[in-house]
Parts: C-alpha cells; structure tokens; sequence
C-alpha cells in the first residue's frame, strides 16, 4: 500500500518512499542513512517524521475527492487506519465553509510607479584584454564559454590584479564570482615560488551558505584547470569533520568555506595555517554579519590576523547595508569602491568615502535603492489569508502544469512551512496530476515535479536536491531563504515569494535567482490585504511591482477538470464566470482540508506547520511591524491556509508543552534567551551543521483564545534580531573583539 500510493509515513523503512521518481535520489540517500544507523532516522530526520503523517489516503482516494461534489460538504473517506483515525471517520459530513465570505476587502493598489535603478549586465570589453595568462584566457573561452565581461567584471578585474582591496556592489547575477575568482587565480599562478599544496591556504573565500561554497568551489575548480599545482577545497558544515580534517593535513591553497565550519576547524583542527594567506574575500558580504556570524568572523579575523598583515581582501554583494561597513572597516585597506550602479569606479585613498559610496547610509533617499535586473519581471497579488493555500497552489498549476519548461522556486519563512507545504502538494497536486482529464494537455501529468531545500535537511539530501533542481529544465523547489543568496541556479522563471522578506535586501536576492545575466524572468510576491502596504514600502526602494488579480490565478482551475464541481460537471461547455471559478477553489481547499484531516496526526502537523508561521511572522522588524504584526492576522482564516477547517484551540498547549521540554534542558533555555536564538531557530539553515542541537522552539505568551477575534492579542512577539543591527568591533591588543554591548541589542 505504501508503495503503491507512494504516500508518506513515518515508519523509517517507508518514510523515504516518495510518490515520483523524482524524489528517487533523495529517497536513497534518506534510506541508506538510516541502515548505517540500525534504521533508526538521524535526529532530525526523526523530528521530520514525527511531523509526517501516519496514514495514507490512496491516489485514488484523493482522485476521488477531486472530482467530488462542488463540495460543500464531502464524506469521509475509507483509510487503513489506526484508533485515532477512525474516531475522524466516524465523524459525520464535514462543513468546508466558505473561502469567499467574510474575506476582508483586497484594497486598491495605489502602487507608486517608481523608476528603477538599473546597471548594464555586459560590456564589449574582452577576457584577453586583461593580460591574463593565456591559459587562463583559453579556460575561460573554452571550459567556461564565455568571451565578453561583465560590468562588474570589467571595472573589478584590473583593480584587483593591481592588488588593491574592494568593496564590490553589483546586480544579482551579473557575474560577481568571476570578478573575484579570475583575479585570486591569476595572481596565484604567477606567484615566482611556485605554489606547494602543502603550504595551506593562499586564498580564503567565505560564504553564507553550504549550497554557495559547492558552487564557488566548482567555478574555482573549473579555472584552475591548467594550474594542477594550486589545491582548491571546501569546507561546510554537515560533512564529515574527519575527511576534512585529512584533506586540510594534506593542503588546500583556495579555501571556501562558510564561517561556522571555519571556527570550528581554526579551534579544534592544528592543520589550519594563514601565513602565507594572500587574499581574503567575502561574498554575500552583507548576509554574512547578518545572521549571526558575527562572533565567527570574529574569531576568523583574528587567526588570519595572527598569522598574515599583509594581503588582498574584497567584500562583495548585490546589496551592501549598513550593517557592511564595520566590517569594511576592520577588514578593508584603503579600498577600491566598485559600484556597477554608479558606472564609474573611484580610486579613493579614503576608506571612508569609498564605503559610504557603495554602501550607502539607509536613510539616503537615491541611495537606499537597489539595482534589479532589466528583464525582470515583477508582479504582486493581493490574497485574503483563507484563499493563500488555493491561490498558490492554482499558481503552480498555471505554471508548472499548463505551459512547458516552468522552473518555479518559491521562498517560504521556515523550514516547517517548506516541510508542509511540499509534503501537501506531493500528496494532492501531484496525485491529481497522475491521470489527465479531458482538456488537459497531454503532457501535463508529468510536468509537474516538486522539491524542497531548507536547513534541517540532511546534508547529502541538500546536496542532491540543490544538483537536480539546478540540472533540471523544469520543476518547483519549495525552500528557505537558505535558497535566497548566490544560488546560480540555470533558467529559473519564476520566483514566488509565499511569505514576504524581513528587508528589501532579501527581497531583491530572492527574486535574484531568476533573469540571471540577462535572461528574462518574473517573481510573484503574495501579500494578505493587511500587507498591502507593503508594496509602498518597496517603492520607498525603487522596486516596482505592478499586481495580477487574484481570479487570474484562481482561473486556472477551469482548465483542470480535477476541480470540477457537480454542477459543471455533467455541463458540456459553458461560460466561465466567477461562481464557476469559486466553486473549483473551493474543491481544491476541499482536498486540502480533506488530506489533512484524514488522521490526527496530519492535523497536529498542521497546527505545527501555522505555529511556525506565526513564530517566523513575529520576527519581522520593527520597520516592518506596522505592516506584519501578528495581531492583524486571523487565526481562524489563517488556519485555513494550512488545511484546517477551525482555528486551532490548543496552539497554547502546544507551546506549553515544548516550553515545558525546553525548559528541562537549561543550555537550551540559555540559548533561547540570548541575542541569537531566534535568529538561530528560524534561519538555522545557516548553521555549519556542527552545534549542538536547537529547540526550534520560542518563548511566548500564551495566545488568547482563537475564533473570530483577531489572532492572540495577548502575543508579544520577541523583537527581531540580525535585521538592521550594526555591528561593532573593537580593536583590542588580543585582536578584534566584538561590542558586547551592541550584542545585545535587538
Ligand atoms: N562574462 C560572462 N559571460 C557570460 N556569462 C557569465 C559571465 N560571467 C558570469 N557569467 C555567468 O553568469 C551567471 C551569474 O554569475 P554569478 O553567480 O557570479 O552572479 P552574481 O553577481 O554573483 O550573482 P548573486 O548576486 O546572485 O550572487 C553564472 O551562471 C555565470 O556563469
């Protein structure tokens, strides 16, 4: 039966079975680990089940449903069930209330249309005008492909070869890593003595993310092809610390490595020298000191310190905030300010200057506005919190299932949400799209792929999923912010943003990973009608979105005869008109409410999955709190979104009891109380994968009771940490130390 259906379950020997194919290589990985382990899942494998579901609902069962009544009400289905299940079977016919009464009103966009800010992506300027090494000019033509620079690449190459630093801002996409990758390259081969593996590392690249190191490595590796003497490496958290460990003994020149996994190889690895360490870059530069890493690249600074004054070191990114320039001043000299938006590049002796020019000072008016690729498209729509989940999904559809080679990412607030939300959707969209019905296109079944990225994944799943969404022409990957910065990921047309960005920096790297060096591209941003607002707030930055009505989107569903209501159904041909379109929608949140709560189970895992939505929506920051504070949402109309046909009552107890479990453990209960916690539990993607376990747990009151009032006054939600803080170092005789005052602010 599991097989069969291809459903989840959370029996470790079935949990890997996946519905498709797709999912295949992800499943082994997910299996194998858990036969090393006595078929015990790794600890937070065993969270994610517990998660999961415990029964199935057949294709068929879910076919059924489908095409069931116009579904005003719906009849329980027949499942192989345990106890718990069959009290829910017992229960009579389910009410579906209405998704399209008591919505509050989708307020008119009055959206500002600003003019955008916008850099040429290429230039005619060729590779062999730089005076490269003609075998580096040769890889680059032949193994890269490419002949003409980018503006980036044109104004930051020859800076850097003269061995000045940078601070480097330029557009997602337009082709930054080469501007610092060919320079490290070039100048390393050159090098008179001639570059031993041994020696250790000449260059230290860091980055924010795990899937970011493998691709910098890759570029890296893919230059140094002629140059077999330099030894380029990564290092990441989630792989094994002793293989690492035997690879740095044995020498890397090109490091890569994100900032947790470095510490902890300086702290506890004896192999790791930065004596002869000539370059130090960091990209995502702003992302870096915004999550945390603070007192890592604390400690890096330090032990490069130590060892090595003089070197090259270069801060890059498509938004360099405030937050950059403490930084830029610890760790640049007498840098180069190298800003594509400007057009021009100064050769400034004041450091000063040269960081207030790139990285302009938030309230600056022209300043504060961020550059976004010409062929990209941007569209907002305006959804109230009942018809999210339909919204969405019809969205998908529209995409993914209706027209050909749809590459779709979309950005959710957490690792749960990412989790439920690609288990619903392989459970009822993809099962629905196993059989076309007439009027569907004959392909469409197989069109639709989904996968998912997120930080409590294990590494070699991560690793796999990042490699087949990247090398596939089609498909939706549901993921973090994780996701968010540097990813190259090939012919990605739309970006999606289910849950709006904490700043409009993130905003601009999330829709980043599509219209990438000059391809075309489009990005939805799904607002509630409270959230409005924050299309204004966008245009305060130079972002123009222009809006797509939601019965657009909900349109789809009478292309797809799945959603077919009673009425229509023995009608042949008819107009569409909106009662039409309603009625569809509201079979689809049918079989979303019905899959969730064919068992208990699904139904806790789905009040866990809008526990996380509402943790994650109380960390906006306090710019952004009078358009995202949780006391504007509607926990009955929000549940909704989640398959949930009430508000949930226990939420409370819920907390209480993982409180309770949190508080048994002090180390943890100290860590929730620190600066970090939240920071940490909602973007743990970030982690080297090395610390010690985190209750994804946050301290809260107790919420009010649910219903139609508006959801749980009684919240005080912790302020937001890591968003628009300024970091600051003091430069000590033991090296840098970090403000520990400025720490603890929030
Ligand atoms: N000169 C070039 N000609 C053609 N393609 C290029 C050139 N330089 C870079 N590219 C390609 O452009 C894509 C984007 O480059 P890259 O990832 O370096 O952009 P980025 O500016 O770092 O983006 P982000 O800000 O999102 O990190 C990559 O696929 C890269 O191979």
């Amino acid at each position: 039966m599991a097989a069969a259906d291809g459903s989840l379950s959370d029996n470790p020997r079935t949990f890997s079975r996946r519905p498709s194919a797709q999912a295949s290589r992800q499943a082994k990985a997910t299996k194998r680990k858990y036969q090393a382990s006595s078929e015990a899942p790794p600890a937070k494998r065993r969270n994610e089940t517990s998660f999961l579901p415990a029964e199935k609902t057949s294709v068929k069962e879910t076919q059924r449903t489908f095409k069931g009544n116009t579904q005003k009400t719906f009849s329980p289905k027949k499942h192989s069930v345990s106890t718990s299940d069959r009290n829910q079977e017992e229960r009579p016919c389910i009410k579906t209330s209405s998704l399209f009464k008591n919505n509050p009103d989708i307020p008119e966009l009055h959206r500002p249309v600003v003019k955008q800010v916008q850099e040429k992506v290429f230039t005619s300027a060729a590779f062999h005008e730089l005076g490269l090494h003609p075998h580096l000019i040769s890889t680059i033509n032949t193994v890269l492909k490419m002949s003409s620079m980018t503006s980036v690449q044109k104004q930051s190459i020859p800076v850097l070869l003269e061995g000045r630093d940078a601070l480097v801002r330029s557009q997602t996409g337009s082709g930054k890593t080469l501007a610092y990758c060919i320079p490290v390259v070039q100048s390393l081969q050159a090098m008179k003595s001639k570059i031993q593996r041994s020696d250790g590392p000449y260059a230290l690249v860091l980055v924010p993310t795990r899937e970011l190191a493998l691709q910098s490595f890759d570029t890296v590796q893919k230059l140094l092809k002629p140059f077999t003497w330099i030894v380029p490496g990564v290092l990441m958290g989630g792989e094994k610390r002793k293989s690492e460990k035997a690879r740095l003994r044995k020498g890397i020149n090109i490091l890569i490595s994100t900032p947790g996994r470095l510490v902890d190889h300086i702290k506890s690895t004896k192999n790791i020298h930065f004596s002869r360490l000539r370059w130090l870059v960091f990209d995502e530069a702003d992302r870096i000191l915004d999550l945390g890493f603070e007192k890592d690249i604390t400690v890096i600074l330090n032990a490069v310190n130590a060892e090595c004054q003089k070197r090259q070191n270069v801060l890059l990114s498509a938004t360099l905030t405030e937050g950059v320039t403490r930084l830029a001043d610890i760790s640049l000299h007498d840098p180069v300010s190298i800003s594509v938006l400007d057009k021009s590049h100064d050769q400034l002796n004041s450091k000063d200057k040269a960081i207030r020019e790139v990285c302009p000072p938030p309230a600056g008016d022209e300043l504060d506005s961020f550059a976004i690729p010409e062929s990209l498209e941007q569209h907002v729509t305006v959804v109230p919190s009942k018809l999210r989940l339909v919204c969405l999904a019809a969205f998908i559809l529209q995409k993914c299932k209706f027209e050909k080679d749809q590459k779709m990412v979309i950005f959710f607030s957490s690792c749960e949400l990412v989790e439920f939300h690609y288990s619903l959707f392989l459970q009822t969209l993809l099962s629905s799209s196993g059989a076309p019905a007439s009027g569907q296109l004959p392909s469409a079944s197989t069109r639709l792929k989904f996968l998912r990225l997120h930080g409590n994944m294990e590494q070699e799943e991560r690793t796999a999923v990042f490699q087949e969404f990247s090398h596939s022409r089609r498909g939706v990957l549901l993921c973090t912010d994780v996701a968010a910065r540097g990813l190259d990921l090939p012919q990605v047309t739309w970006i999606v943003q289910y849950n709006a960005p904490s700043s409009p920096a993130e905003y601009i790297h999330r829709i980043g990973r599509t219209a990438r060096i000059g391809c075309h591209g489009s990005s939805l941003l799904i607002l509630a009608p409270s959230e409005a607002e924050y299309v204004n707030s966008l245009a305060s930055h130079k972002i123009n979105v222009s809006e797509i009505k939601m019965e657009d989107i909900l349109c789809v569903l009478t292309r797809d005869d799945c959603f077919k209501g009673k009425r229509w159904g023995a009608q042949k041909s008819h107009a569409v008109g909106p009662q039409e379109i309603r009625e569809r929608a509201t079979v689809l949140q049918t079989v979303f409410e019905d899959y969730v709560h064919s068992s208990e189970r699904r139904v806790s895992w789905a009040k866990k999955a809008l526990q996380s939505f509402i943790q994650a929506y109380a960390t906006y920051p306090r710019e952004l709190k009078h358009i995202f504070h949780v006391r504007s949402l509607h926990l009955g109309h929000v549940a909704k979104s989640f398959g949930l046909r009430d508000a949930p009552r226990n939420l409370s107890a819920l907390t209480r009891k993982k409180r309770k479990a949190h508080l048994k453990r002090p180390d943890l209960h100290k860590k929730t109380q620190s600066k970090h916690s939240l920071t940490e539990i909602l973007r743990s993607e970030y982690s080297s994968g090395i610390e010690p376990g985190i209750t994804k747990v946050k301290k809260q009151n107790a919420p009010g009771e649910p219903g139609s009032q508006p959801l749980w006054p009684s919240l005080q939600p912790t302020p937001c940490f890591g968003h628009g803080k300024t970091l600051k170092w003091r430069k000590t005789q033991k090296g840098l130390q970090q403000d520990s005052q400025t720490s603890q602010k929030v």
